[in-house]
Formats: structure tokens, sequence, C-alpha cells
């Protein structure tokens, strides 16, 4: 597995990197970054957080707007963010925003024309982890966190992989994508018409039915444009009480869908994680 350093940057003692692979998952040159805190100098094994961002964005957003490398640095936490979906002229791709590339959906496509690339689920959870466990001095102590599609992403993936993950926490997540009109349109093309095979990625059919123990946070805000028709956070609530899972939803009055949110609460989150990231 080659690697291609894309840049790097010294950030708060640590190391911020941007690299290229050839993915087997996704069939194309994926890009990736990783925060490394300056522990990782040392030889130490870090534990990591994946970062998995919303439509539109790329492995840069969250590095370059989230603010999460100092107390990254603090706490000795690595975080690698993924780009969004597979990106090229020979892969598939939509007019809209909310489809194709820059919005993959962290699902594995069964449909045409979006099959050939779009395994995102398969990248995320097996892929990228074995590169970064492989190449980077980071234990197996893994969390898993996102914003929106990727906060649906993150609750989804630690759901169907418990044993994988310490903990999991999302802003703004897209909860029930099965209901909402980003998900629906996301589903049906990635997915087919057979609404029984949506259930498989959708955090709030999954929570439902889940016996998973791995420690859950959602931070939302309550001036999000899309809180009502896309993020439906009760129904988190919902599906929680009827399952044994623990999570925590902190409502921010007056926060909106943005960065400046995320960049509020990181922190928040970050702490979050060190604590079932440290523990043995
Ligand atoms: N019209 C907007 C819609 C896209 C948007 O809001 N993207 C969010 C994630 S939304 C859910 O997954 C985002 O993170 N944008 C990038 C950023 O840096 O803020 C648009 O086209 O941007």
């Amino acid at each position: 597995m080659s690697l291609e350093l894309v840049s790097q940057t010294k950030s708060f003692g640590g190391w911020h990197k941007q690299y290229n692979h050839a993915s087997s998952a996704l069939g194309v040159s994926m890009r990736f970054a990783i925060f490394l805190p300056p522990q990782a100098q040392s030889g130490e094994k870090v534990p990591v957080l994946y970062w998995l961002s919303g439509l539109t964005c790329t492995d840069e957003n969250f590095m370059q707007k989230a603010g999460a490398q100092r107390i990254a640095a603090e706490l000795g936490i690595a975080i690698v963010a993924p780009d969004t979906s597979p990106r090229g002229d020979n892969v598939a791709n939509d007019e809209g925003y909310d489809l194709g590339q820059g919005a993959g959906f962290y699902v594995n496509a069964t449909e045409a024309p979006w099959r050939d690339h779009y395994r995102m689920y398969d990248y995320v959870v097996d892929e990228l982890p074995k590169l970064i466990e492989a190449t980077f001095p980071v234990s197996q102590k893994r969390a898993i966190a996102g914003h929106s599609m990727g906060g649906h992403g993150a609750l989804m993936i630690s759901l169907r992989n418990p044993d994988r993950y310490c903990s999991a926490s999302a802003f703004s997540p897209i909860s029930n994508p099965s209901d909402c009109p980003w998900g629906r349109k996301a589903f049906s093309a990635y997915l087919g018409g057979d609404e029984s095979t949506w259930s498989q990625y959708d955090t709030t059919e999954l929570l439902r039915n889940s016996q998973s123990k791995v420690p859950l946070r959602v931070d939302q805000g309550l001036a999000d444009t899309f809180l009502t028709e896309q993020l439906q956070p009760e129904k988190l609530l919902g599906a929680a009480a009827e399952s044994d899972c623990s999570l925590q939803l902190e409502q921010h009055e007056g926060y909106d869908h943005s960065y400046f949110f995320i960049a509020s609460f990181i922190e928040d989150q970050l702490k979050f994680h060190h604590q079932y990231l440290v523990t043995e």
C-alpha cells in the first residue's frame, strides 16, 4: 500500500499531513488527512478519531475550520479525515450537491451507475483503518465522529461495528435518512427502490434494535435551518429509549449547521472520546 505525501504542516507541536493512495475498495485514488499529535513523535502509539464530513466536503473542511488540533494535541489523539466520496472523471456524478461526488453517504452502493466506485462503508470501516494502523504510530483504540451526512455515517458505522470503536459522536446528524429528503434521494439512488434494504444503513432503525454498548454523543444547534426537515434528532432519542444504548443529546440555543458551531463544541466532543479511548 503506497502513500503519496501531498502536504505537511506543523500544528500545535504535531503534524497535519495529506496523502493520496490507491483505494481498492473504491477503485480510485483517494486523499485523506491525518493530524498526528506531538505524542506520536516519540514512538508512542496514540488513539485515533475518524472524522466523517458532510455534503460537499473534502478532507480539508474539518481540518481547516473546526480548530480541533489544539485540543487533540493536548489529549494525544490522532485525527483522520477521509474524503466524502470517490472522485474523478470516470466516477458517476450528479448535478445536485447532495448526490454523487462529495455525497457518498458512507454506504456501499448496489445500483448502477454508483456501484462501480461508491463503497464508502467498506473504505471507512476496513480499508482506511488498516492502512492507517499499518503506516502511522496509532493504536487500535478508535473513535468515530462526523457532521451531518458524516455524523449519520459515524453513528451508523459504530452501531454496525460495536467491537471496532470505543465511542461515537455527531454534530447535527441526519438522524433518519430513510425519512428525510437528503437521505431518501441518496438511498434511492445508491441502494435502489426496495426500502427494506435501507434500514441496514439508517441510524434510527439500527439504534432501535441495537444492543451496542458504544457510548454515543450528539450535539445539535437549535438555530440549524436543516433541523426539522433533514436532521430530526428527536428520532434518535425515541430509538435510543427503545434500546439498551446510551445516547447523550446536547442541544445548543442559537447555533446553526456550520463549522462555527462545530468549532464551538469540538473540545467537548474530543474530551468525550478521550475518556473512552484511554480506558483499558
Ligand atoms: N448549500 C450548501 C449545502 C451543503 C452544506 O451545508 N454542507 C455542509 C454539510 S451538510 C450535511 O451533510 C458542510 O459541511 N459544508 C461545508 C462547509 O465547510 O461548511 C452548500 O452548497 O454548501
